[in-house]
């Protein structure tokens, strides 16, 4: 099968290079860029010197309908919307790693992505790609978004509390910390080793863009709409995100019970790993490694429920999942070009 990226020089577009050199089942054909139309992509990314010869193109359906089967998106939102469909309309699968076909409602988008929303109908045929909850949906799709950092690991390490009713929903609130890979290649002040080193800071409190993903999902697992605090953090590394996240019980479960109950949900996941009791997972044992690895615990004295989930941002968090979703669309084994080791130390 042949595969075109676009947005292929930046960094969820490089590590797709990574990873589909690595599949068995796949060929990169064309890789798409923008303002660097025309140029080697080894001479951007000197590491791929030798591994991957090819030019960076302009943006052309009939030219990705001629010589791919798959389209990777990755892209800033506000991209794909308008140059997506022209792919889809040739046949193309298409897989988007932006915020542009998350959000069912397009006021949604609108409204916290200060953006124009996607064609209403097409948000509707869009499958939301979490590929561990949403393995049935999946398969087949042509539209497939790819869920965000953030919700990837939210939702992983809430998901079987909310399938079980076992929390109250208005009592959610999510921690999450992010490095600065998170928001891509783009020069951004804020993102300076000068800012960054040795700090952390909070940012987009109450505003963040995941927010309404992450509330859409726990609509649809619990069946009941509610509103969660997200406050996200920066923090000074390159790949990673931990996201903590607190939730009231609403029975007295031990956490042994809750670790038998997420190892039980998770039986048939192979990328999440859920940590035995007291042993909380750490950025750098999942890192370049499309693992969510998952701890808990509960406080007895307040029975609230505390989560710890962590990722590989450009991984789980954007193309490893991406992957982990073609590989789903077309029914090949969901590990298949995924099965890295984190690199350690
Ligand atoms: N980084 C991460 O950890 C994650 C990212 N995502 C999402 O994935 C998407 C890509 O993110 P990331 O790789 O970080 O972004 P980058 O900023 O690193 O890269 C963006 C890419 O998009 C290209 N591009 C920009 N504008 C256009 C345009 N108008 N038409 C075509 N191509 C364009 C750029 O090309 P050029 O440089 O040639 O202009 C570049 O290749 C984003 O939507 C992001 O939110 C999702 C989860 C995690
Ligand atoms: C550290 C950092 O800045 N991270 C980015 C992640 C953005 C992202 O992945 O954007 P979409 O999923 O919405 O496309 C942010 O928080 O906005």
């Amino acid at each position: 099968m042949k595969a075109g990226i676009v947005g292929a020089n930046g960094y969820s577009g490089v590590e797709l290079i990574r990873l589909l050199l690595n599949h068995p089942q796949i060929k990169i054909e064309m890789l798409v860029a923008h303002s660097t139309t025309g140029m080697e992509i080894s001479s951007i990314y000197p590491h791929l010197g030798g591994i991957v010869e090819r030019r960076l193109e302009a943006f052309d359906a009939d030219e990705l309908a001629a010589r791919t089967d798959v389209v990777f998106f990755a892209t800033p939102a506000g991209v794909s919307k308008d140059l997506l469909p022209e792919c889809l309309k040739r046949g193309l699968i298409c897989i988007d790693l932006s915020g542009d076909f998350r959000l069912k409602n397009p006021q949604d988008y609108a409204e916290w992505y200060k953006k124009n929303p996607a064609d209403a109908a097409l948000l509707g045929d869009a499958v939301y790609g979490l590929s561990e909850l949403n393995r049935e949906q999946i398969e087949g799709a042509s539209l497939l978004s790819n869920p965000g950092c953030y919700p990837t690991a939210t939702l992983l390490g809430l998901a079987p509390v909310l399938q079980h009713d076992m929390i109250d929903l208005n009592s959610i609130i999510v921690d999450g910390k992010s490095g600065v890979s998170g928001s891509g290649k783009k020069a951004v002040i804020g993102n300076l080793f000068g800012e960054v080193n040795e700090s952390v800071k909070a940012y987009k409190l109450d505003h963040h863009q995941h927010t309404p993903e992450i509330e859409q999902m726990i609509e649809e697992i619990s069946g009941q709409k509610t509103a969660i605090t997200f406050h996200p953090h920066l923090i000074p590394m390159t790949r990673g995100l931990l996201c903590t996240t607190y939730a009231n019980l609403k029975q007295g479960f031990s956490t042994r019970e809750l670790l038998e109950h997420y190892e039980k949900f998770y039986k048939k996941s192979p990328f999440v790993r859920i940590r035995p009791l007291g042993n909380w997972p750490a950025t750098k044992e999942v890192l370049g490694s499309n693992f969510c690895d998952i701890g808990l615990n509960v406080d007895g004295r307040t029975r609230r429920l505390t989560i710890v989930s962590v990722i590989d941002n450009v991984v789980k968090g954007a193309a490893g999942q991406a992957v982990q979703n073609l590989n789903i669309i077309k029914g090949w084994d969901e590990q298949t070009g995924l099965t890295f080791t984190p690199i350690y130390p």
